[in-house]
Parts: C-alpha cells; sequence; structure tokens
C-alpha cells in the first residue's frame, strides 16, 4: 500500500538519507528505528509531505501522493507527533478541533455523529469533547491527536515518537489503544521511534536505521531475537537492564564497522 523506493535526501553536504527503500502493506505496522541522527524523522516528513526528498519515489495504492493537492494527500497519509501540545490549537475544545478537521475534508457529512464515534474510538468520554487540550492529561491530549488523524480516514498513519513523552503505564495504553484500533479499523501505522520497546510492542516489521542508512529490515520477532547487524545488536544491547554493562556497550560502539566501508563516511558528521 505504502512504497518507498530508493529516497534520498541531503541537508548541504549532510547526506540524512541516503537510499531508503520499504514497503508497509495494508493494515501492516512497521517501525523504523535508530539513533538520534539517523534520518528517521525526515524520512518520515518526506513520506507526509512536509518534506522533499531530492530523488526516489513514494506511492500509495500504486500512484504517488498528490503533490499540489494537500487535502488529498492528508486523507491518505496522516502524521502524529510526539507533543500534541504542538499540534493542537490552544484556545480550541476538542470537539470542535474535531468539528474542524471533518468540516475541511467532509463538508457533506454529519459532524456530531462522527465527533462522538471518534472520541469513542480513542477511549475519551463525550464530556470531554468540551476541553481545551490543556485541560486534559498527556495522554489524553496524545488521544486527540489520534481521533484528529483518524477523522479523515486515512490508509496511513506515522507516529513521530508518539508515546515518547508518556509515563510507561500510559505508554501501554496509547499502544493498546493503537493496536485496538489497527485491527478495528485496518488503518497502518509508521512508526518512527529510537524505543525498540515500543518496536516489540505495537511493529510486525522493522527497519534499523544508522546515518541516514537502512542497515537491517524485516521481521520485527526475528530481527529483535537475532540480529545480523552490529549497529542492531548494539541498540538491543544499550537497553539498560540487570547486570548491565554500559562500559561494554560504548567499547562495542567504538568498534562498530562504518556504514560505508569505502570512506564515504565523511558526508555524515557522526560517520567516524
Ligand atoms: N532541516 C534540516 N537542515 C539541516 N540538517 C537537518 C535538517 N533536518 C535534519 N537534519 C540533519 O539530518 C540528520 C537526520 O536527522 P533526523 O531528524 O531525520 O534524524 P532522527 O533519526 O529522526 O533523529 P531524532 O530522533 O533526533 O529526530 C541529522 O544529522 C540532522 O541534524
Amino acid at each position: 500500500m505504502l512504497e518507498v523506493n530508493n529516497l534520498v535526501k541531503r541537508y548541504g553536504g549532510l547526506l540524512a538519507v541516503d537510499d531508503v527503500s520499504f514497503a508497509l502493506e495494508e493494515a501492516g505496522s512497521l517501525g523504523i528505528v535508530g539513533e538520534s541522527g539517523s534520518g528517521k524523522t525526515t524520512t518520515a516528513r518526506i513520506i507526509v509531505g512536509l518534506e522533499r526528498a531530492d530523488s526516489g519515489r513514494i506511492a500509495v495504492d500504486g500512484a504517488p501522493p498528490p503533490r499540489r493537492d494537500r487535502l488529498r494527500r492528508a486523507r491518505q497519509i496522516q502524521m502524529v507527533f510526539q507533543d500534541p501540545y504542538l499540534s493542537l490549537d490552544p484556545r480550541v475544545p476538542v470537539g470542535a478541533a474535531l468539528r474542524e478537521t471533518l468540516r475541511l475534508h467532509f463538508p457533506d457529512s454529519d459532524h456530531p455523529a462522527r465527533v462522538a464515534e471518534l472520541l469513542e474510538q480513542v477511549g475519551l468520554g463525550q464530556d470531554q469533547a468540551a476541553r481545551l487540550p490543556r485541560q486534559l492529561s498527556g495522554g489524553q491530549r496524545q488521544r486527540v491527536a489520534i481521533a484528529r488523524a483518524l477523522a479523515v480516514r486515512p490508509s496511513v498513519i506515522v507516529l513521530d515518537e508518539a508515546v515518547a513523552g508518556l509515563d510507561v503505564s500510559v505508554q501501554a495504553q496509547i499502544l493498546n489503544l493503537l493496536a485496538d484500533l489497527r485491527a478495528e479499523l485496518g488503518v497502518a501505522y509508521l512508526f518512527i521511534t529510537h524505543d525498540l520497546g515500543v518496536v516489540r510492542a505495537i511493529t510486525d516489521q522493522v527497519l534499523v536505521m544508522r546515518h541516514g542508512r537502512v542497515v537491517e529490515q524485516g521481521g520485527t520477532a526475528r530481527i529483535l531475537a537475532a540480529p545480523s547487524h552490529p549497529y542492531t545488536r548494539l541498540l538491543l544491547d544499550s537497553v539498560p537492564r540487570p547486570g548491565w554493562d554500559p562500559a561494554g556497550v560504548a567499547a562495542a560502539r567504538r568498534a562498530l564497522p562504518s556504514t560505508h566501508p569505502e570512506g564515504s563516511d565523511a558526508s555524515h558528521p557522526d560517520r567516524t
């Protein structure tokens, strides 16, 4: 359903995204994981149309997403950000924000009924419709952001560190909600995260990025159980747990081969 082929994005001399390809199937869930600066967010922003690739192809259901028709593009792919405070207008109550999105995309539909349905789908009470974003908890605000994304009935939702700012118990609730919504509505997820726990909880497929490149991709269960790339092993070893050895992780990081054995790593400041 979403196909990404040979995406490249440079910022000056920096290759932020270097020949990235993957496919996300209908109702699938794919995680892009990697440390800060690996190019995850840039990849996501290109896919939703917030950024333009230098080269490469994106197709949704076999056709490139419309570049000029932003509304139609938004109906295919929606994005949920880490901080709903930045994407929700602080002066607009939840119900009105959802109505605004519905009016824009579906001028002829029955909005009050749909607003009620959306609130229910994300586990918010009907009484929350009158609340302003600041009158909600972080988890509730993220539920509103998810409801607003669902309002346009997208095929794909790109979630950029969407649970990163939440307490672990709230994180788990949101991940459960997302899993239920995927089963119920058949929406597909592209999950951008640095957290392998999130990848394990919510994705079937995973793509590991380092320095703009894909170093490993495949089924999440297989890759987390038996990573074949040293960088993936390092990411797994970097998760603190009982008996964890940070000095060993640091040594493994120093020993990690560069992504570009031929030496073109000079194009990325972190590639040492
Ligand atoms: N608008 C920009 N101008 C210049 N460089 C940029 C821009 N956006 C991103 N970069 C650089 O591109 C590289 C990839 O950044 P990107 O944000 O995609 O990585 P990331 O894996 O999402 O990291 P993080 O988790 O910290 O957001 C980084 O070196 C970053 O500094």
